[in-house]
This record gives structure tokens, C-alpha cells and sequence, in this order.
């Protein structure tokens, strides 16, 4: 009997966690902005910009809001290292495409990135966040402008948005997060990501 309540009282106090790739090409700016996260969102003091060395395996960044966990996987975007992307694909409850947005001269690359993430039917139905990074710059264009470049409009169909950060000054992340958790808990994705684990679970069982 004792177990059967603490079953339900851990069922109802636990927090659901998410996985969230941070995809982009090289120099994007993924791994400062995850450090600016972690610096923002949990005790751990990230690591300073000067620090940051371009990533070759994973980085992984956890956070917590008030009702849930965020499970950020980091990945390197250099040419020979972004056919690694998909082998996250299956498991990610969304996806953040980050640009520097003061590099026009690498719009280009970032577009035909994205759409190949975009085509892979592992990542069907995962909501995504393009993010219009290092805003701090004068000549960084906005996110307006960069998600008119992208030509996001015509993914009508899964959900998305796009916003204008910094990971060097902080601006827009509270944004970003507000925006993932309130998206990934309404998503059928996350329902289907669930059902499977729960399929997998039992099946183990
Ligand atoms: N001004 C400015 N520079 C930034 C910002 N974010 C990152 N940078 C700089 O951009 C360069 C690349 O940053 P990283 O975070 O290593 O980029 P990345 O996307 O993780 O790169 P890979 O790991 O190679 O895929 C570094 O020199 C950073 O200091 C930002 O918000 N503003
Ligand atoms: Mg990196």
C-alpha cells in the first residue's frame, strides 16, 4: 500500500524532462549560449566565452524550471562533424537551430543545414526554434530578417519560432526556455516520445 501512494506521489511531484538538440554550423555560437543557460537556470557557473573551444564529441546542459527538467544536448557543427546530428534525432523532444546572425556570408550554409535537419523524418513533428544569435554585435541583423532569409514560413505545419539572442549578454534566454517548455509539453511529439517509452519500459519489464 505504501508503495502504491509514493507511486502516485511521485508520479504527481515529478518533473517531465525534455531533450532539446542545439543544432547549427560551426561558430554559431551554440556551446556560449548553452553556457549562458546553465549559468542562468542552475547553480553551475558556466563556462566564460574565452574558454569555449570548438566541440568535436557532445556537450550536455541540464536545467530546471518550476515544472520541468531540460536536458540540452550540444553538438559540434563543423562540415565533417554534422553527420553525427542524427543519431539524436529520435530521442529529441525539439530542436534549436542557432545562427550568427552577424555573418551573412554563412546564411547560405546555415540554410541548406537546416533544411536537411528539417527533411529527416526522425525529427517529424519536433518543434524547433531558430535563434538569430550574437545580437550584442551592431551589424547583426534581426530575427525578422534572418527567419525571411530561412524562408520559415512554409513550415506552417510544425510548430516554431524564431528570436533574437546573445550568448555573450544573456538577451532572450528566458525567452527561449519559456517558449520550449510551454511548446514541448503541448506537443504530440511528446505524447509519442512517452507512448514509445513506455512501450520500452514495459517490454523490458
Ligand atoms: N559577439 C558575440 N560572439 C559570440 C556569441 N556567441 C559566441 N560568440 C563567439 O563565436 C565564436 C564561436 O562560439 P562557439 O560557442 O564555440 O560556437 P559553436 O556554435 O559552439 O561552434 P562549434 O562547436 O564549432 O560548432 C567564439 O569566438 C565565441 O566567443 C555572442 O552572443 N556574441
Ligand atoms: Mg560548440
Amino acid at each position: 500500500m505504501f508503495s502504491l501512494f509514493y507511486g502516485l506521489w511521485e508520479y504527481l511531484v515529478s518533473k517531465t524532462e525534455f531533450h532539446v538538440l542545439i543544432l547549427g554550423i560551426d561558430k554559431a555560437g551554440k556551446t556560449t549560449l548553452l553556457e549562458k543557460l546553465k549559468a542562468q537556470y542552475s547553480s553551475v557557473e558556466g563556462l566564460p566565452p574565452d574558454r569555449i573551444v570548438p566541440t568535436v564529441g557532445l556537450n550536455i546542459g541540464r536545467i530546471e524550471t518550476s515544472n520541468s527538467k531540460l536536458v540540452f544536448w550540444d553538438l559540434g557543427g563543423q562540415p565533417g562533424l554534422r553527420s553525427i546530428w542524427e543519431k539524436y534525432y529520435e530521442e529529441a523532444h525539439a530542436v534549436i537551430f542557432v545562427v550568427d546572425a552577424s555573418c551573412p556570408s554563412r546564411f547560405e550554409d546555415s540554410k541548406s543545414a537546416l533544411e536537411k535537419v528539417l527533411r529527416h523524418e526522425d525529427l517529424h513533428g519536433a518543434p524547433l526554434l531558430v535563434l538569430a544569435n550574437k545580437q550584442d554585435l551592431g551589424d547583426a541583423v534581426s530575427a525578422e530578417e534572418l527567419a525571411r532569409y530561412l524562408d520559415l514560413k512554409k513550415l506552417d505545419e510544425r510548430a516554431y519560432t524564431f528570436e533574437g539572442v546573445s550568448g555573450y549578454d544573456g538577451t532572450g534566454i528566458k525567452e527561449i526556455v519559456n517558449w520550449l517548455v510551454d511548446v514541448m509539453e503541448r506537443s504530440k511529439r511528446t505524447e509519442m516520445l512517452r507512448v514509445r517509452a513506455g512501450v520500452a519500459n514495459s517490454s523490458g519489464a
